[in-house]
C-alpha cells in the first residue's frame, strides 16, 4: 500500500468513531461529508475496492451498487470500523437512491476479459451498460466526479461524456478514465529491474488504456536509473501488456481485480482531496484533453475542488517517445469515435 494511504487507513481505524482526522494538507477541522458511490460493487474490482473505499477516512457514506449481490457485500464491509456508513442497493428501482447526493462515483461495472480477447471485444456488452449507469449519474447525481474503470477506458470515457452531453450535464472536468493501474505496474515494473525502492519511484503513464495506447514515460521516470533502449523497450511492452499478464494467469476467471482495487482506491482518494481543497494533488488520468490532436488523452491532472483543475502537458519526450505517441493515435482514435458513434445511435 502507498505509505500516505498506509497512514490513513491507519488513522481512521484509530478514530472509527469521529469524524476529525487531523491529516497531512488538513488541519484538526472536521473533515467534510463525502459520499462515494461504487456501481458494480459485488464484482471482482467492487468487493475489494469497496474494502479500501470503507477504509478511506473522507468518505462519510459508502454506497454499493450492483445488479446482485450487493446486500451480502455491504453487509460485510459494514461491520468494519471505519468513520463511514454503508448501504447495499440492488437493482434497477434502487440505482437512484445509490447515486442520490454522491460526490464521486467509481464504475466497475460490466464485464471483464478473457484469454484471446482484447479490451476493444468487450465493447459490445460494456459500451451499453456504461451507457445506461451514465443516464442515471445524469439525472440522480450530475454534479458527481466519475471515475470510469469498465472497459475498454478509451472508448466507455467517450460515451459517458456524450449520454451527460445529451443529458445537458456534461463537465469535462468531472470525468475520469482510470488509468492508475498503468502507473502502478509501470512503477513496480521500473523499481524492480533497477533495483530501487518502488515507494521513492514515480513514472508517468499517457495516452489511453489498451495494448499500445498504455505509453509509460520512463525517459521522465524517476530516480533515473541507467537502462540501454532494450531495457526501456522491454519495460515498456510489459507494462502496455500488463492487464493480458493478469488474464492470462487467471486463465479465464478473469483480469486484473486486486490491483485495479488499489489503482482505483488511490486515484479516488486523489479525487477526494482535489475536491477537499487539498493542494498540488497530481494524478495521471484519461481525460477530455487538448495535449494532444485527440479528444480524449490520459497524462498527469492536477485535481482540485471542481475536479480537473490543470491537465499537466507532456513534458520532453525520447525519440522512442515521440514515435510511439504517433503510432498510438490512429488506434487510440478510432476508440473514441467508436464510442462517440456508439452513444449517439443508439
Ligand atoms: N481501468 C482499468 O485499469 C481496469 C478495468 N477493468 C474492467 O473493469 C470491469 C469489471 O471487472 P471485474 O470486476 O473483474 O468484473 P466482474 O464480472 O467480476 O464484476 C463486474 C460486476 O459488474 C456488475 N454489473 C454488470 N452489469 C451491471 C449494471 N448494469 N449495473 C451495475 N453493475 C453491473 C456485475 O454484476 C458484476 O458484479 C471490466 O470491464 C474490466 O475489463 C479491469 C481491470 C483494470
Ligand atoms: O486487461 C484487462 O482486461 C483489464 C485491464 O484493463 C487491466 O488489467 O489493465
Amino acid at each position: 500500500m502507498r505509505p500516505s494511504m498506509f497512514r490513513s487507513v491507519k488513522s481512521a481505524v484509530a478514530r472509527s468513531s469521529s469524524a476529525h482526522v487531523a491529516r497531512r494538507g488538513y488541519s484538526s477541522e472536521s473533515v467534510p461529508e463525502r459520499k462515494v458511490a461504487v456501481l458494480g460493487a459485488a464484482g471482482g474490482i467492487g468487493q475489494p475496492l469497496a474494502l479500501l473505499m470503507k477504509l478511506n477516512p473522507l468518505v462519510s457514506r459508502l454506497s454499493l451498487y450492483d445488479i446482485a449481490g450487493t446486500p451480502g457485500v455491504a453487509a460485510d464491509v459494514s461491520h468494519i470500523n471505519t468513520r463511514s456508513e454503508v448501504a447495499g442497493y440492488m437493482g434497477d428501482d434502487q440505482l437512484g437512491k445509490a447515486l442520490e447526493g454522491s460526490d464521486v462515483v467509481i464504475i466497475p461495472a460490466g464485464v471483464p476479459r478473457k484469454p484471446g480477447m482484447t479490451r476493444d471485444d468487450l465493447f459490445n456488452i460494456n459500451a451499453g451498460i456504461v451507457k445506461s449507469l451514465c443516464a442515471a449519474i445524469a439525472k440522480y447525481c450530475p454534479n458527481a466526479i466519475v471515475n470510469m474503470i469498465s472497459n475498454p477506458v478509451n472508448s466507455t470515457v467517450p460515451i459517458a461524456a456524450e449520454v451527460f452531453k445529451k443529458a445537458g450535464i456534461y463537465d469535462e472536468k468531472r470525468l475520469f478514465g482510470v488509468t492508475t493501474l498503468d502507473v502502478v505496474r509501470a512503477k513496480t515494473f521500473y523499481a524492480g529491474k533497477a533495483n530501487l525502492n518502488v515507494a521513492e519511484v514515480n513514472v508517468p503513464v499517457v495516452g489511453g488504456h489498451a495494448g499500445i495506447t498504455i505509453l509509460p514515460l520512463f525517459s521522465q521516470a524517476t530516480p533515473k536509473a541507467n537502462f540501454s533502449d532494450e531495457d526501456i523497450k522491454a519495460l515498456t511492452k510489459r507494462t502496455q501488456e500488463g492487464g493480458t499478464e493478469v488474464v492470462e494467469a487467471k486463465a479465464g476467471k478473469g483480469s486484473a481485480t486486486l490491483s485495479m482495487a488499489y489503482a482505483g482506491a488511490i486515484f479516488a482518494d486523489a479525487c477526494l482531496k482535489g475536491l477537499n481543497g487539498v493542494p498540488d494533488v497530481v494524478e495521471c488520468s484519461y481525460v477530455q484533453s487538448s495535449v494532444t490532436d485527440l479528444p480524449f488523452f490520459a497524462s498527469k491532472v492536477r485535481l482540485g475542488k471542481n475536479g480537473v483543475e490543470e491537465i499537466l502537458g507532456l513534458g520532453p519526450l525520447s525519440d522512442f517517445e515521440k514515435e510511439s505517441l504517433e503510432t498510438l493515435k490512429p488506434e487510440l482514435l478510432s476508440s473514441i469515435e467508436k464510442g462517440i458513434k456508439f452513444a449517439n445511435q443508439s
